[in-house]
């Protein structure tokens, strides 16, 4: 795995301090966008966390909420950005599988650091199967295109 993006706002910070622990532990590189616990606007961080993926600096990105949602949608709002809200192991498995997703999001006040962690696993080990999904996922490209 290239170097990571992650980022929360305040309702994230804790999750993302315990996933940052164990992404340490499993040697992996990341640039934390913050927040540093203090209250920021989930949109601000989900902009600047992303602008690192799309740049080509980062592979894929993390990202904290209190439930995980408010940041997706303002991830999904970056052109060449899927990022997908998960709190079960078949969703950040299969949205690496079919969806290609680049960013998992996930909810500081829904899951444990534990499944958190495991969700992060499966998410950065698992590949994309292209096939027919590449199809579905080019639709996608033209669909940020024409938001442009
Ligand atoms: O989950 C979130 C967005 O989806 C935010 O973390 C949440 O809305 C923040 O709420 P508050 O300012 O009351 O801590």
């Amino acid at each position: 795995m290239n170097m990571l993006a992650i980022g929360c706002d305040h309702g994230g910070y804790a999750l993302k301090e315990e996933v940052k622990k164990h992404l340490d532990e499993r040697g992996i590189e990341y640039i934390d966008c913050g927040c540093n616990g203090e209250s920021v606007d989930y949109p601000v961080i989900a902009s600047e966390t992303c602008a690192h993926i799309t740049s080509g600096e980062c592979e894929r990105g993390l990202l904290f909420c209190g439930t995980g949602i408010g940041i997706s949608i303002a991830a999904n709002k970056t052109p060449g950005i899927r990022a997908a809200c998960c709190s079960d192991y078949y969703s950040a498995k299969y949205t690496r599988m079919h969806n290609d997703a680049n960013v998992l999001c996930m909810g500081g006040r829904v899951i444990s650091s534990g499944l958190a962690c495991e969700l992060v696993d499966v998410f950065l080990d698992t590949a994309y199967e292209g096939g027919r999904h590449q199809r579905r996922v080019d639709m996608l490209t033209e669909l940020d295109k024409k938001k442009q």
